[in-house]
């Protein structure tokens, strides 16, 4: 178990590959943890030296006091990156980790080779709909939310063969104050103009069924990046690296190998 601390936060990173590899960081989504990339990882190109980190307020970093930002916690991720020493990595962000990856190389583009924004628009949702659900987990905890979450996370045909089960769990235990954090920091991010002003490699995911972050809603953010590359992922939903891992990984390991990060 390794912590670093990065921009005032302690944050929880697992660090593999040969320390010479091209870096690739990885940042996940909302109400979940690093382990979440596990069944990624044996799918992806040999060679790589892979980061991952539990964002500020998620797993076992640090849960600081909210409200967070998406400039904040971008700025988490540089620090990061440069405590590392890694070099310019390739950033990939699955739903807030897409929106953290958008401003982090609006903020920071000398750390970014570049960009991959999975399952994550330039906004997602409005203030009403992240405080409705504030208001229902100060009331009930995060396991009043847990089955509308599968829901829009999972296909049904995953979730029928009860194989969100440990996700849901994974969900419950994530600190409270963090994941409140963290919507108000969705909340308040818009990245459309930091994406129209982008100026480096950026592929672009979204999962045919995905609940939270659908396909036209990604398809509408690669539009505004430019040269953005966009892949669909037909049969899976909002967390295509736990639902379809090899399926994620290709398009991960042909946009490295296109970008010459490999
Ligand atoms: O709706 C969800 O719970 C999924 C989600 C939205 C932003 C994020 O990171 O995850």
């Amino acid at each position: 178990m390794r912590t670093i601390m990065a921009n005032g936060a302690d944050l929880h990173v697992a660090v593999s590959g040969p320390e010479t590899g091209p870096a690739v960081v990885f940042a996940n989504s909302l109400g979940t943890d690093l382990r979440v990339w596990d069944g990624l990882i044996p799918h992806l190109a040999p060679g790589l030296r892979l980061v991952r980190y539990d964002k500020r307020g998620h797993g076992l970093s640090q849960e600081t006091p909210g409200p967070y930002g998406i400039e904040m916690l971008a700025d988490d991720a540089a620090a990061l990156i440069a405590a590392l020493d890694l070099g310019r990595a390739v950033f990939v962000g699955l739903s807030i980790g897409g929106l953290i990856g958008l401003s982090l190389a609006a903020r920071h583009p000398g750390l970014l080779a570049g960009l991959v924004v999975s399952n994550s628009a330039a906004r997602i949702g409005d203030a009403a709909m992240w405080n409705a659900r504030i208001q229902a987990i100060r009331d009930g905890g995060l396991a009043s939310i847990a089955t509308p979450t599968m829901e829009r996370w999972f296909s049904p045909a995953f979730r029928a063969a009860g194989r969100d089960a440990p996700w849901r769990r994974m969900l419950a235990r994530q600190p409270q104050g963090g994941y409140v954090a963290c919507c108000q920091a969705i909340a308040g991010a818009d990245l459309a103009d930091a994406a129209r002003a982008l100026d480096l490699p950026v592929q672009v995911i979204a999962g045919g069924l995905d609940g939270s972050t659908p396909p036209d809603l990604v398809r509408a953010t690669a539009a505004l990046i430019p040269g953005a590359r966009f892949d669909l992922i037909a049969d899976a939903g909002h967390i295509p690296c736990v639902e379809a891992p090899a399926a994620h990984a290709a398009i991960l390991n042909r946009f490295f190998k296109d970008i010459g990060h490999a």
